[in-house]
């Protein structure tokens, strides 16, 4: 047995190794484009359709680029595109519940998207391929993110909003310093979300300065999915990170401390007074696990930690964009910041809740648009039906066209692109607050429809209440005690255009945030 072992560590035997290796891929990719291939009906060029070679070029070696490649190959080939050897792509409104359907249809993860997930985040409701795996994952956290529980929320996310207004305009006319609004707002969602969830808040509005915060550790962390997509080996070099601690950023050993230090101790803690039967005075959400009907072997403290940390992440960065893009328009629009102040001022929308808030027309079609220009999670997000075949009909170049699609094919669509369909949002470059004024019940119906920010279906956000309990109070408190009162410094539309994906949807590399000065 050794002498073979040795044989193939020779040089002959590993050039043999890996000429066989290439010719299995080759081989593959010929079956790829073959008429042999299930997807050999579907559209798209055949380099797509041979290897997913096509794809990591764009995502991996052009960064995070494919999606813009995905928007010029439907219109090239139509409304359904083979994106890679194995998955479709779509683009047409009317085929959004099909591929994000309620819970009562199955739907699974395709490994490909979830695969960049590493550590105790593998194991989050998040990264879980398995449909029925995910509705009980699901089921035990869908309570603790009601819209009744969140509504209780309320009077804390009032008190960080109002922290937040004073901070701003407390230290912009102190030091007259420009300020990366961004960073601001990731500090007030990391808290809410960490008041919340994990029982006691992050501190970051509170602090003196800005600093500390999570956003450049999460857009970092965020900028490893390709790399761990494409060529999964590297994930063996994610233990190492703490070792490197010293030479880490500020920013990134904060993050990491809370990944593998706070987070697990928080677990430990809840699942002690989980234990003894002590009552927590705030719950959080691993309180809320525990006590679920969740299988034992879904309640270990890893998997508990893998939910904490991709709360953490899944609602930080998300909110705090969305907030950024209409703080941006609004200050670059000052007609339209005036008629939401208008409305905020006549209806005394400080003192509001965020039920009433919901019901100022203005103000929830500069939310709607902000979410729009946002995107959310901007490349496609895939879902598989495994047993049950698809049929898409459309329609493209004045014909009908009618695919069928096998079980078990990974079907997807993509926000940046779903955003920015023409029919649904004329001039969808433009974040313009009138169309959802403008718009006719059927033309609100499809602009409702859409619009995918929170995706659909059983694996759309769970966080969604949470998202836009903040988006309301803050908005508004943001539109009356400080934006009349704030400039954009040395910030362009492109400081807010979407440029690539890092999961994500972020501008381009070389922006410096979207920056004001408050007088
Ligand atoms: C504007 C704010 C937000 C947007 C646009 C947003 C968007 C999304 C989208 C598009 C998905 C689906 C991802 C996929 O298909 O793979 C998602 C899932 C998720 N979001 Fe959010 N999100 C936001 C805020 C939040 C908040 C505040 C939280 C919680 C604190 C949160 C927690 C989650 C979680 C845990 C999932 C996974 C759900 C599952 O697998 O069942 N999100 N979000």
């Amino acid at each position: 047995m050794f002498s073979n072992f040795s044989t193939i560590l020779n040089p002959t035997g590993f050039f043999y190794l890996v000429g066989i290796w290439v010719a299995s891929r080759l081989v593959r990719a010929l079956y790829n484009v073959s008429p042999f291939h299930p997807l050999s009906h579907i559209p798209g060029p055949k380099l797509a359709a041979a290897t997913f070679l096509y794809e990591a070029w764009f995502d991996l070696i052009r960064g995070g680029r494919f999606t813009h490649e995905i928007r010029r190959l439907h219109e090239i080939y139509g409304p359904v595109v083979r994106i890679n050897p194995e998955e479709l792509h779509f683009n047409d409104p009317n085929f959004i519940d099909e591929v994000y359907p309620t819970a009562g249809r199955t739907r699974d993860k395709q490994v490909h998207y979830v695969t960049f997930a590493t550590g105790p985040t593998a194991e989050a409701m998040f990264a879980t391929i398995n449909h029925k795996h995910h509705r009980i994952r699901r089921g035990a956290m869908n309570k603790f993110f009601s819209r009744a529980q969140i509504a209780r929320l309320e009077p804390e996310v009032k008190r960080l909003t109002d922290q937040l207004c004073d901070k701003i305009i407390r230290l912009g006319t102190k030091d007259h310093e420009p300020l990366d609004i961004t960073t601001a707002y990731s500090c007030f969602t990391a808290d809410v979300i960490s008041g919340y969830c994990f029982g006691e808040s992050f501190g970051f509005v509170e602090q003196e300065g800005w600093e500390p915060n999570f956003r450049d550790a999460v857009v970092g962390l965020l900028e490893t999915i390709f790399l761990f997509r494409f060529i999964p080996v590297t994930k063996l070099l994610v233990p190492l990170v703490p070792f490197l601690w010293r030479w880490l950023p500020r920013s990134l050993q904060v993050y990491m401390d809370e990944s593998t230090e706070k987070m697990p101790a928080r677990v430990r803690q809840a699942r002690r007074e989980f234990e003894t039967g002590t009552i927590p005075s705030r719950p959080t959400i691993f309180h809320a696990l525990l006590t679920s009907s969740l299988p034992e072997a879904e309640r270990t403290d890893y998997r508990l930690t893998g939910d904490g940390l991709s709360l953490n992440t899944a609602g930080t960065e998300t909110t705090a964009w969305t907030l950024t893009v209409a703080t941006y328009y609004l200050l670059d629009q000052p007609e339209t910041l005036a008629r939401l102040v208008e409305e905020l001022q006549a209806a005394d929308a400080t003192n509001r809740t965020w039920n009433e808030l919901e019901k100022l027309p203005y103000l929830s079609a500069v939310i709607a648009e902000a979410l729009r220009l946002s995107y959310g999670v901007s490349p496609r997000s895939p879902r598989i039906a495994p047993n049950e075949r698809l049929v898409y009909r459309g329609r493209f170049q004045g014909r009908e066209v009618v695919y069928d699609i096998p079980p078990g094919t990974p079907v997807g669509m993509s926000n940046a692109i779903n955003h920015h369909n023409e029919e649904v949002f004329p001039d969808s470059h433009n974040f313009r607050v009138e169309r959802w004024l403008e718009a006719d019940e059927a033309q609100r119906r499809r602009m409702e429809t859409g619009l995918t920010s929170f995706s659909r279906g059983s694996r759309s956000c769970v966080g969604i209440n949470l998202a836009y309990c903040n988006l309301y109070v803050a908005m508004a408190a943001l539109a009356v005690r400080v934006l009349p009162r704030t400039k954009l410094y040395q910030t362009t539309v492109e400081d807010v255009a979407y440029d690539h994906d890092v999961f994500v949807g972020v501008p381009r590399r070389e922006s410096k945030g979207v920056r004001v000065v408050v007088s």
